[in-house]
């Protein structure tokens, strides 16, 4: 994907805007991991999450200045749920969710390439009740035939499926405790890698058939993934089936199902029977409602 200009990207609808964004970001992310190098990764980490994320809030705040914000880098949207205070976002009838830079410890060491730049736009207006309506996953470390950094939008086809063992996606650094049991219940094979967006376009291309991810994640991590996985016509779900929904007042979001659709419910079942729980403290309200 070519992409335009800052001073044409008015003229994009939102998906296209989306993609645009990560794309943006992408380049600034690669042309600082070139210039800064792998000596210091915590500075390099720091530096690749603000970087992006002040690159996509000027960018946002120009073309979009009617729309809230939820990005992980965001004070103001991550200390919303802690302090019992509202941000703009939940009263916003748009808010793009933003990951300006997920898998950031792969994106401080050299030669990984799952690391990704996630944009996402949630309308209150859009079934059942506040749904997510455009999304993009730049993988700016990947390219495409044409020598592009990869960048996957809501068009992806399904992929065809595979024969052979489940192969499910799973952190690297911080898989779920149960995968060893789903795993050895399924006959499947755990494939690790980093970055919740590269996982879930993991799926989308078919290099796996599924990601399982329990024990911590926020709104950002899945929200531009997602948008993603669905518009292939994958499923998405929290790993009890229960949906997906975002920007609640609380933006954890802590496990994740997303696979083909034919083996959601085997995966499902599969999950329930690990006995794995979910945390009481993830009940969601009424999207940007009040704090229960
Ligand atoms: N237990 C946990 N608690 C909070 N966040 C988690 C988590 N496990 C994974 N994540 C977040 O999910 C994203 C993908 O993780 P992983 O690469 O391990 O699959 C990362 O986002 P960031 O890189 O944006 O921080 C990571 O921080
Ligand atoms: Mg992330």
């Amino acid at each position: 994907m070519r992409l335009v200009t800052e001073d044409e990207a008015g003229r994009l609808d939102d998906q296209q805007f989306a993609q645009w964004l990560a794309g943006r970001a992408g380049e600034a992310l690669t042309a600082l991991r070139d210039r800064q190098g792998f000596a210091d990764p915590k500075a390099l980490k720091d530096a690749g999450d603000r970087a992006s994320h002040e690159l996509m809030t000027a960018a946002l705040a120009r073309w979009r200045p009617a729309d809230a914000v939820l990005s992980e880098e965001e004070a103001d949207s991550r200390r919303a749920w802690a302090d019992g205070e509202r941000a703009p976002r939940h009263d916003a009838d748009r808010v793009w969710i933003i990951d300006p830079l997920d898998g950031t410890r792969e994106f401080s060491e050299a030669g990984r390439d799952d690391w990704a730049v996630h944009v996402a736009l949630w309308q209150r207006s859009a079934a059942p009740d506040g749904a997510l309506v455009a999304g993009a996953v730049g993988m700016p470390a990947r390219t495409t035939v044409d020598g592009d950094q990869l960048i996957l939008g809501t068009g992806c086809p399904t992929p065809k499926a595979v024969e052979g063992p489940i192969r499910i996606a799973v952190s690297r650094s911080r898989p779920p405790a149960f995968v060893g049991e789903l795993v050895e219940l399924l006959g499947a094979q755990a494939v690790p890698m980093g970055s919740a967006g590269v996982k879930v376009c993991a799926v989308v291309t078919g290099e796996v058939d599924a990601y399982v991810h329990a024990g911590g994640q926020y709104e950002w991590d899945s929200a531009a993934p997602v948008a993603v996985a669905l518009g292939a016509g994958m499923h998405a779900s929290r790993i009890d089936g229960s949906p997906l929904r975002y920007n609640r007042a609380d933006p954890r979001l802590p496990d994740l199902l997303v696979c083909r659709p034919e083996l959601a419910d085997q995966l499902l079942d599969a999950i329930a029977r690990t006995g794995v729980e979910m945390p009481a403290s993830t009940v969601t309200d009424t999207p940007g409602g009040a704090f229960g």
